[in-house]
C-alpha cells in the first residue's frame, strides 16, 4: 500500500445551551458544508492553540475556558495520498458573537435539529457521542467527498 501523508487538523465544536455554532464554508475544501470550526495545525503550536486560533480566525469567537479533547478522526480518500489526523474539541467556555468572515458564515442550530444533510457524511454518526458527553475514535476512508466507501467508529472513554 503506497505511503500516505499524515497531516493535523482541529474542529471545535460550541455549544451554548441546546444550540450548537456551525459555520456554512463559502470557499475552499469543504465548500457549501456546516461544519465546526478548524483547519490545519501550524508549525510550532500545539492542538489546542491551534483549535483555539481556528475558532477565533473563522468565527471571531473568543475561547476562554480552555478546550476538551472530544475525539479523534483519520480521513483518507480513495486514490489521494493525505491521511487528515483530525483531532476534534469541544470549547468548554467562550466569549463573543460569531461574525461573518470570507471564509465562513456562521449559525446557532439546535441540537434536535442539526442539518445533518448539509454536513459531512461521517457527521451524524458522532455528533451523538458529543452531545451526551462521550468521546470516540474514528477513520472514514472517502470516495471524494460525499461517500464514505469504509469506516470504523468506537466510543472510547478517555484520551
Ligand atoms: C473528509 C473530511 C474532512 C473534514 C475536515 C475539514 C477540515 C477539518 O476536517 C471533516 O470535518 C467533518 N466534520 N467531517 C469531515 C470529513
Amino acid at each position: 500500500m503506497a505511503s500516505l501523508i499524515r497531516k493535523f487538523y482541529t474542529l471545535t465544536l460550541i455549544r451554548s445551551g441546546n444550540k450548537v455554532l456551525l459555520g456554512f464554508k463559502k470557499r475552499g475544501f469543504g465548500q457549501g458544508k456546516w461544519n465546526a470550526f478548524g483547519g490545519k495545525v501550524e508549525k510550532g503550536e500545539s492542538l489546542e492553540e491551534a483549535a483555539i486560533r481556528e475558532v477565533h480566525e473563522e468565527s471571531g469567537i473568543e475561547i476562554v475556558g480552555g478546550v476538551e479533547k472530544v475525539g479523534e478522526l483519520e480521513f483518507t480518500f480513495e486514490g489521494e495520498s493525505n491521511l487528515m489526523d483530525v483531532h476534534v474539541f469541544a470549547a468548554k467556555s467562550f466569549k463573543g458573537e460569531p461574525v461573518e468572515t470570507e471564509e465562513m458564515r456562521p449559525q446557532w442550530f439546535p441540537i434536535e435539529d442539526l442539518p445533518y444533510s448539509q454536513m459531512w457524511p461521517d457527521d451524524y454518526l458522532w455528533y451523538p457521542i458529543i452531545l451526551k458527553g462521550g468521546k470516540f475514535r474514528g477513520a472514514f476512508h472517502f470516495q471524494g467527498h460525499d461517500i464514505i466507501l469504509s469506516q470504523k467508529l468506537e466510543e472510547v472513554n478517555e484520551f
